[in-house]
């Protein structure tokens, strides 16, 4: 398919999604069925025009003062791939599958029309009902940090350090591209384009034999801020598909008790072949049976509680742009709910002296800072441990991610614009 053409099917795919409110995914999916002719590489593209749109679907639409699927690819185009209007024009000229020419009225949007009066949530491209959230949190730099949110991610790996380091896979991965990341000592970072297919990172000796997992910087930095240490009793309290297990598991060198269990067995399914294959022999995988509390033998015992907490997923949002959209007001209230009968459940499997490491992968106040108020309210036996505390088992790294990390009474938050990560909470919590 000709770039052109590849348009086209962008618009036509929008439309489809618009109006049948299907998922982008699944209608990408559906999409590459009915045309096989369309090799890996359209494909990648056209999905990339997709997600791209929904990234900068309202300042998209603004720009073009027109809010239907050719305005949105169109003002994409020149708010994300930086394309002037001559250079959208030399696409759009109408013959053989390529979208119809500009009319005068989009020329001169994509000429004149800016941002600059458009409400913050139209320039920063989130749903209105969150504003006044991301004013509590990032207050005039709402729109710089929701435009970084919006923005592509890049593809990072963890290096497990029980199989292997980062000096020694990276030359094994420099034909993807591979760099290290800038504040984890084990991570590698593969930027990714706007029409990148899969790097195919599961194909990869390194990744077959468990020597790195996939997991964004963000989720490695909180998983070593809780601090997990050899010898230990760690329990991940909300293990899922297990990545911040594997990753306490490698700090901890194989040596204290791991029990890694969620309240929803099928969340866990994949963590029993993600612990063989990285090697890890001290984890306990709880799976919930019944109304039987799995962690009933448990009673203040543990020196580290992580949780890694059901939450919104707005720091995430530069992965699943569809998700932005699709959030309403009563996801968030079930998540408030949610994160704080789980505090309250690892307040009493923490032993004197203990801590619990609060993980969230949001920027929302409600589900981060608050949170910890409201615990500490209802636990007096807890307290915060300092976030700049916690930032010494960075090293060398601790002074420059304290400046980059927006800090607050309750811990770190890291996102997009300030970190080059996905937003995460991260908050230490230590019992008396
Ligand atoms: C953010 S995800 C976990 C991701 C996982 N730790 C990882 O790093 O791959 C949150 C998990 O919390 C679980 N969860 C929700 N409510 C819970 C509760 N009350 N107790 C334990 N787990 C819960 C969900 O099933 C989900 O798997």
């Amino acid at each position: 398919m000709t770039p052109a053409a590849r348009l086209s099917a962008a618009i036509e795919l929008i439309e489809t999604i618009d109006a049948q409110r299907v998922p982008a995914a699944k209608a990408l999916k559906e999409w590459g069925t009915a045309h096989r002719f369309a090799g890996s590489g359209d494909r990648a593209a056209i999905a990339g025009l997709i997600w791209d749109v929904l990234r900068r679907r309202a300042s998209s639409a603004w720009i073009m003062d027109a809010d239907t699927p050719r305005a949105r690819l169109l003002g994409m185009l020149k708010l994300e791939r930086g394309m002037d209007a001559d250079a959208i024009a030399n696409l759009c000229h109408g013959e053989r599958f390529a979208p119809e020419p500009l009319s005068a009225a989009e020329r001169a949007a994509l000429t004149s029309r800016t941002l600059d009066e458009a409400p913050p949530h139209i320039a920063g491209d989130y749903p209105e009902w969150l504003d006044p959230h991301l004013a509590k949190v990032f207050g005039d730099d709402r729109v710089a940090e929701a435009t970084a949110m919006a923005s592509r991610a890049p593809l990072d790996l963890r290096v497990n350090t029980l199989k292997s380091s980062r000096d020694k896979v990276l030359p094994r991965l420099l034909h993807l591209g591979t760099e290290p990341t800038p504040w984890s000592s084990i991570g590698l970072r593969i930027e990714l384009g706007a029409d990148a297919r899969n790097p195919g990172i599961h194909a990869e000796e390194d990744f077959i034999k468990g020597a790195i997992e996939v997991q964004d910087e963000g989720s490695q930095l909180a998983a070593l801020l809780s601090g997990a240490k050899p010898g230990e009793q760690v329990i991940d309290l909300c293990a899922g598909a297990g990545g911040k297990t594997l990753a306490l598991a490698a700090m901890m060198q194989g040596k204290g008790r791991l029990i890694a269990t969620d309240h929803d067995k099928r969340q866990l399914a994949p963590i029993y072949e993600r612990l063989s294959r990285a090697g890890i022999h001290n984890a306990d995988v709880r799976a919930p049976k019944g109304d039987a509390d799995p962690l009933a033998d448990i009673r203040a015992s543990a020196d580290l509680v992580l949780i890694d907490a059901p939450c919104t997923g707005t720091g995430t949002w530069r992965r699943n742009p569809d998700a932005k959209w699709r959030m309403r007001p009563g996801a968030l209230e079930v998540r408030l709910k949610d994160q704080s009968e789980v505090l309250d459940r690892a307040a009493a499997l923490v032993k004197p002296g203990g801590r619990i490491a609060y993980v969230t992968c949001s920027v929302l106040p409600a589900e981060n800072g608050d949170q910890i108020r409201g615990f500490v309210g209802r636990h007096s036996e807890f307290s915060v441990v300092p976030p700049e505390q916690t930032a010494s088992v960075l090293w060398d790294k601790a002074e420059a991610f304290a400046a980059a990390a927006l800090e607050s009474p309750e811990g770190w938050l890291m996102t997009p614009r300030r970190t080059g990560t996905d937003g995460f909470f991260v908050s230490v919590l230590k019992k008396a």
